[in-house]
Formats: structure tokens, C-alpha cells, sequence
């Protein structure tokens, strides 16, 4: 097998060989919840998953940000965005079984490196759902996380839309997509599209969405840099490198869509475009050597993913990618390489589990 990690050959992990987990009792149970979960342990759709105990597992994507155009800060802190998100085939898989009380898991590389208490993104989703529902959020959920964390992927993101959905359709719900939309968009900006996939842009702090058409496969390689680089600092950074400058209103690059509607890596390589990406460089320099690591192997456009620090190289085709992968691990400037195509789909069940 070649040196560079492909995503379709990964093996499935089993949840049992998770490497962290803990468990807590996010509140006292209500009679009412507590009948209500009882009663619901049947999942439409999904073969199999009626018997008691059986779990659902939903599969959800990466992202990268092929254009994030950033406003000047708003007065709640946040930044207006024109923020064109795609879909990349990189996958956390969330499986959400019914548990005496409220326990997260996580496998998978990074595994040591996501937090297992209530501020988990996958957790607050479960929390968010049932408080709505008035149900107990009596779940065991489990990360089996292949997303780089902290990685301007939008990994914790994934995990929260996945145990929405999960949940879900664990307790019955039915929800319309607009209402697990709008939940998604409490638990964060980025959290609506990990629902949705594909691509889209998202206005507002990123977190309002308006589909995009894309007419081919745009194939993608991931240079994931060692530690990451926390969201509000890079925003931060943004606000320093540009106080003092007149800010202009974000707005979508028409000829960025264009080339995601068309399909065309070399025009959508010609309009790639990330504010934050000089942030953060300014606040980690050696991503530059991975930038020219790339571009140098081949890469037909380059840059920064969100707010970093993974960077990411956009190929000509699926040779390319491979070419430009091994060259970035030979180059010693990042610590891993990922290749996957986009776009991929959102937050998807893909199966149940046996309790
Ligand atoms: C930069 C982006 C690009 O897609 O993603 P990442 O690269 O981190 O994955 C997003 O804007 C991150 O979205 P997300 O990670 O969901 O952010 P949130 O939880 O909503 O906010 C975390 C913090 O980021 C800053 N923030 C986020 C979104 C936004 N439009 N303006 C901001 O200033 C704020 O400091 C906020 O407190
Ligand atoms: N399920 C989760 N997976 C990963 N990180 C999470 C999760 N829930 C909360 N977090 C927190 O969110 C932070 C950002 O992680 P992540 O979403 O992977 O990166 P990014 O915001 O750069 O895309 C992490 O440092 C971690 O503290």
C-alpha cells in the first residue's frame, strides 16, 4: 500500500476499541423522559435497528473552505461571512445507543486530543435534542474520529450534527431538516453544513446556508500540521493584522462558483481564497513551507483550511493528488497527508448497531 493514507480503505473501528471514554449524569430523569425513551427505541428506515439495545450509526464529512471571505468583527464577537464550504470525503462516525446515562467515547488517532465531558459538541447535540423533546439524553455515544482535530476541518462540527441526526432517529423524532438545521446552528456556525454536505455558502457567521451546485469530483490532499490552532485566536490574530483597515463587506466570488458548478479544478484552483489564512500564518510561519511543499509538488492551487493549521492542496486529478501527497510527506513539513475527493455528502445513517 502507498505511503499516503487513502480514506476508502480505511477499516471500520469498532466502538468497544475506543482508546478514551467517560461517562456522566447530565441531570436528574423525569418520569415523562424516561417513558419517552423507554418508548422509543425504534428506528424507521434502518433494518434491524427495532430490537431494544441496537444503536444508530451516522456518517459525517469534513470540510474545506475554498473561499472565506471575513467582515469586520460584529458586536457579538463574531464575524460576518461569505464562507463557500465543500464537502470533503474525510469521516467521523458517530453510533448513538441507549445507556443507563450519558457517555461519550472516541477511537481513532487524534482520539486523546477531543474533550469526553458536556462541552463536546456531540454531547451538547444529544443535551440540545432531548431538552427540546423532553427527553433524558440516557445515550452511549462513540467517536470513532478519522477528522483531524482542531484542524480547521470542522471535525467537532461533524460529531455534533452526527449525534443530532443519530439521536434522532434513535428516539423517533422525525424532525424536519429545518428544525435539526436550526438546532445545528445553536450548537455552532459551522454545524449546519456537516447536516447538509455538498457545498454551500454560508452567510451570517457562516451558519445561514444556500446550496451550490457542483458538476465533477474535485480531488483533494490534506497536509495535517502537528497540534492545532484554536478558532477564536485565528479570528483574533484577523482582527489584529486588519484594525486600523476599512474592513469590506464579504461577498461570494462568482467566478468560485462558477468553477464549482462547472466542475473545473483550474479555475476553482485560480479562485481559492482564505482572510484567515494570513493569520494564520502569523501565528504559525512554518505553514508557508507547507504551502510551497505543495504547490512546488504539483498542486494546482493551495491554502490554508479555515482557520487552520491542516493546509490543503487542490490536484488535477487522483494521480496528481497521490503525487502530491507523497512529495508533501517527503518534504518533513507536516506531520500526516490525507487524500479525498469532494464533495461528499452530509451527515448520513449508514447503518444500526447491536447495543
Ligand atoms: C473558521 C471556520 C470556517 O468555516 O471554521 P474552522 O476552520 O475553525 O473549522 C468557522 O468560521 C468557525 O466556525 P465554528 O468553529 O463553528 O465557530 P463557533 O463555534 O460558532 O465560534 C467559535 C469562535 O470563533 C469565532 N467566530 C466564529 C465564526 C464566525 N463567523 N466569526 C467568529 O468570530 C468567535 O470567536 C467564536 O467565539
Ligand atoms: N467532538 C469533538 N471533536 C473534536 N473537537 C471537539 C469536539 N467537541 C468539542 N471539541 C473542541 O473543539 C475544538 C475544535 O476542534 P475541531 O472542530 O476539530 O476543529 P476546527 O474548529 O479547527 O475545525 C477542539 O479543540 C475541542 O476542544
Amino acid at each position: 500500500m502507498s505511503a499516503v493514507e487513502r480514506t476508502e480503505t480505511q477499516a471500520a473501528r469498532a466502538p468497544e476499541a475506543s482508546s478514551t471514554q467517560a461517562a456522566w449524569a447530565p441531570g436528574a430523569s423525569s418520569t415523562r423522559a424516561a417513558r419517552k425513551q423507554g418508548a422509543r427505541t425504534q428506528v424507521p428506515g434502518v433494518q434491524g435497528a427495532g430490537a431494544r439495545g441496537a444503536g444508530v450509526r451516522v456518517r459525517v464529512p469534513a470540510k474545506v473552505n475554498v473561499q472565506l471571505a471575513v467582515g469586520a468583527a460584529r458586536p457579538d464577537g463574531f464575524h460576518d461571512l461569505a464562507n463557500v464550504f465543500l464537502a470533503v470525503g474525510l469521516y467521523d462516525e458517530i453510533t448513538v445507543t441507549p445507556a443507563d446515562e450519558l457517555r461519550i467515547t472516541c477511537s481513532g488517532p487524534d482520539a486523546h486530543q477531543v474533550p469526553l465531558d458536556e462541552s463536546n459538541l456531540a454531547a451538547r447535540a444529544a443535551i440540545a435534542l432531548g431538552a427540546r423533546h423532553g427527553i433524558e439524553p440516557r445515550v452511549h455515544i462513540h467517536i470513532d474520529k478519522d477528522i483531524p482535530v482542531a484542524g480547521g476541518m470542522a471535525g467537532g462540527s461533524a460529531d455534533g450534527a452526527g449525534a443530532l441526526l443519530a439521536c434522532d432517529a434513535l428516539w423517533s423524532l422525525g424532525s424536519s431538516r429545518e428544525e435539526l438545521l436550526a438546532l445545528c446552528s445553536e450548537l455552532g456556525s459551522d454545524v449546519p453544513f456537516s447536516l447538509l454536505g455538498g457545498a454551500a455558502l454560508g452567510t451570517g457567521r457562516g451558519e445561514r446556508l444556500t446550496p451550490l451546485d457542483v458538476g465533477g469530483a474535485f480531488h483533494w490532499v490534506f497536509a495535517v500540521a502537528d497540534g492545532g490552532l484554536p478558532t477564536p485566536a485565528v479570528y483574533g490574530e484577523f482582527d489584529r493584522l486588519t484594525e486600523g483597515t476599512d474592513v469590506p463587506a464579504p461577498a461570494a466570488d462568482p467566478a468560485l462558483v462558477e468553477a464549482l458548478r462547472t466542475g473545473d479544478p483550474v479555475a476553482l484552483a485560480a479562485t481559492l481564497a482564505n482572510d484567515l489564512q494570513p493569520a494564520a500564518l502569523s501565528l504559525r510561519p512554518s505553514l508557508a513551507d507547507t504551502l510551497t511543499a505543495g504547490t512546488a509538488a504539483g498542486a494546482l492551487g493551495a491554502l490554508v483550511s479555515g482557520s487552520g493549521p491542516t493546509t490543503a492542496f487542490l490536484a488535477k486529478d487522483e494521480d496528481a493528488a497521490t503525487r502530491v501527497a507523497e512529495a508533501l510527506l517527503a518534504s518533513g513539513t507536516c506531520r500526516t497527508v490525507r487524500v479525498a475527493p469532494a464533495p461528499a455528502p452530509g451527515a448520513t445513517v449508514v447503518g444500526a448497531e447491536d447495543g
